[in-house]
Parts: structure tokens; sequence; C-alpha cells
């Protein structure tokens, strides 16, 4: 709890008069004013984070939380148990979906295994395990409220060592079965939506099972009574480790000035548990993807942000995050290499 409040008061607001400096400049680039859209905003917003002119998103790297989720007992995955531990040893190898578009941007995939249900070997995976895969959430609450605040903690750290390290730009990553499941619950409570109009199909989840995957979403929320206004209760009661590990990597972007991208369906849950935590946290949030989850635009809306890229695309592992790390490197180029009208020496158009 020390490390979570510690990290929490180091939170402060946007540094505005650097904004307004790349605003500035921006506006004057040799171009028609705003024609480069969503890439000025983004070189605004890293202005902001950074308090730079000209940051640098250079040394880029997607955390990967792995974790398991004891309501997988429901049948409400697709997939067995046990592809969380075997996608987490093929992730820390660079062989899955995320390792490939991360090694295309020059990003780092940092692999940590938070919660997975049984002991992994594999010295490219960081032990930070807090337990042995949460509780079925259908039979009481996933995790103690001291599990989930250490789950973020672990989250803060991972990210505060990047950091330390000089990564220069972040994204969320997550691998656990069933981790849709605990993200439509929390969207769930925090939207104030019914299950039926917000819960999809995760990886693959055959249609007509998609009712008992309701139920069993419904059920932890009546079973757990979540307290909206409490994101650490909810995140104990109906969460995940994993979902609370990307959470933590979120809160320390922020206290560090560090962007975080956040990657799709599963991501944009723990976005909303870390804003509801520290609203603060939201300004340093970049949202990478709309995923293809039937849930996601209103994930998206709850959280406030808008994914930059549509791309039909609902793997998780933080591919969407890796994706837009070349768009926001990007954004940092435009704003650094392009002359304004009065070095040009011609008017503005
Ligand atoms: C082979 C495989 C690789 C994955 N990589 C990410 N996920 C994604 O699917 C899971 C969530 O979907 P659900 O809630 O339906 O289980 C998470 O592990 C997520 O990262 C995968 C899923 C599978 C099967
Ligand atoms: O968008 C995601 O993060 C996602 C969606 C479905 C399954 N796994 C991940």
């Amino acid at each position: 709890m020390e490390l979570l409040n510690q990290t929490l008061k180091k939170i402060e607001g946007l540094n505005e008069g650097a904004m307004q400096k790349t605003k500035e400049r921006i506006d004057n680039l040799i171009k028609p004013q705003r024609s480069l859209g969503k890439l000025e905003d983004i070189a605004i917003q890293l202005s902001g984070i950074t308090g730079k002119l000209y940051p640098k998103v250079d040394r880029k790297a997607i955390i990967v939380m792995a974790a398991d989720h004891g309501v997988c007992e429901e049948g409400i995955s697709a997939a067995p148990q046990i592809v969380t531990k075997m996608m987490t040893s093929y992730i820390a190898k660079g062989l899955s979906g995320v390792c490939a578009l991360a090694s295309q941007a020059r990003a780092e995939v940092i692999t940590v295994d938070i919660g997975i249900a049984s002991q992994i070997d594999d010295e490219n995976v960081i032990n930070k395990k807090v337990r042995l895969g949460t509780n079925n959430m259908t039979k009481g609450p996933a995790m103690t409220k001291e599990e989930a605040i250490k789950a973020l903690e672990v989250g803060i750290e991972i990210a505060t060592d990047a950091i330390k390290n000089g990564i220069n730009l972040l994204g969320t990553g997550e691998m656990g079965i069933g981790n849709t499941t605990p993200s439509t619950a929390i969207l769930a409570v925090m939207g104030e939506f019914d299950a039926e109009e917000i819960t999809g199909i995760g990886a693959n989840l055959p249609k007509e099972e998609l009712t008992n995957k309701i139920n069993v979403i419904k059920k932890a929320i009546e079973v757990n009574k979540p307290n909206k206004k409490d994101a650490i209760d909810v995140l104990a009661k109906i969460g995940g480790l994993d979902i609370a590990g990307m959470a933590g990597v979120m809160i320390a972007g922020a206290a560090n000035k560090v962007a975080v991208v956040v990657d799709g369906y599963i991501s944009t849950a723990a976005a909303i548990i870390a804003t509801a935590i520290e609203p603060k946290v939201k300004d340093y949030l970049i949202s990478s993807h709309m995923s293809n989850e039937k849930g996601a635009s209103k994930a998206s809306e709850i959280l406030g942000l808008k994914p930059m890229l549509d791309m039909d695309m609902r793997l998780g592992e933080g591919s969407g995050a890796a994706l837009a790390f070349n768009i926001i490197e990007a954004a940092t180029f435009m704003n650094e290499k392009m002359i304004t009208f009065q070095e040009a020496g011609i008017g503005v158009v």
C-alpha cells in the first residue's frame, strides 16, 4: 500500500506551458494548420507529459502481465487454462503476436508472471507471482484487497524499473486465458451496463456458450457486490492479477511522466480501474486501437479516450500498443524534423 500511495502522490497534471509551446510550433510548421490531425494531438500530449518541446519515444517497451483466472472453471473460455503458461513462454521467447509487432517497432517485450496458476521455469519471465491464479469469482472475491494492491504494486515496480533503465514509452499487454470475463465484469460495474450488452466471444468462444459467459459475469457481480466507487474493491472482487498489474503500469507511467499506450479490451478495463483510482492518470494514456471485442467501444467511451487505430484486431498481449508505437514516434519526428514558415522564410498560409 505504501508504494501505491507514494506513487499516486507523485502524479501531477500535464505541463500546460510545454503543450502551448508545442502547439504554437506545430501550428507554424510548413503545412496547412491541423493537417496532420491526430499526430499533432499526440505530439502536444507528449510535450505535456514530459515537459519537453522535443520529447523522445525511441526506447519503447510492452509490459506483458501473465496471470490465470479461477473463473475458467465455469467454462467461459474456448481455450484451456494451460495455454496461459504455454503462451507466456512463447512471448518470453519472442515468438508470439505481440513479439512480432514489437520487434518491427524496435520495442522490448517484458514478460511478467504476476499470477500464472503453476510454476513457470523460464529465465526470460520475471517472477512476480502474487498468487497461483485468482479464485473463481462466482463463488466469492477473485482475490483479497491486499493481493490486488500487491499486484498493482508489481506493475508499478516493473514499469518504474523499465523507466529507470531508459524506457521512454510504455505499452500494456497481458496473457491470461479467461481474462475477457473479469474485464467485462469490471466494465459492467464501472459503466453500469447489463452483461448482455457488452459480453463478447473473447478468444473465439463458440456463440452457443455466450449465454453461460453472460450468466457467469452476472453471478460474479451478484455474489460479490463490488462497490463502483472503490475501484480497488472492484478489482479485487471481480478483476484479475494481470488487469491489476497493467493498472499499476499506467499509474507508474503517470507518476514518472512517461506515456503509456493502452492495448485492446483487457488493457482498457485496466485503464478504467487506474483512472478511477486516480483520474489524472488518463492524461498519460494513449489508446492504441479499437478492439473487435463486443464491449470495446463502450469500454473506450467509459475511459473517455478515442483509440487511434481500427484494425479489427482482438488478440491482446499488447499487440495493438506495439502497432501504435510507430505512429506515436512518427508524431515526435513530425514536430522535430519539420521546419516552420518562419524558418523557411515564408509567411503563414
Ligand atoms: C493461443 C492464444 C493466444 C492468445 N494471445 C492472447 N490471447 C488473448 O485471449 C485471452 C482472452 O480471451 P478469453 O477470455 O476468451 O480466454 C487472453 O489470454 C488474451 O491475451 C490469446 C488466446 C489464445 C487462445
Ligand atoms: O482486445 C483485446 O484485448 C482482446 C480481445 C479478445 C481476446 N483477447 C484480447
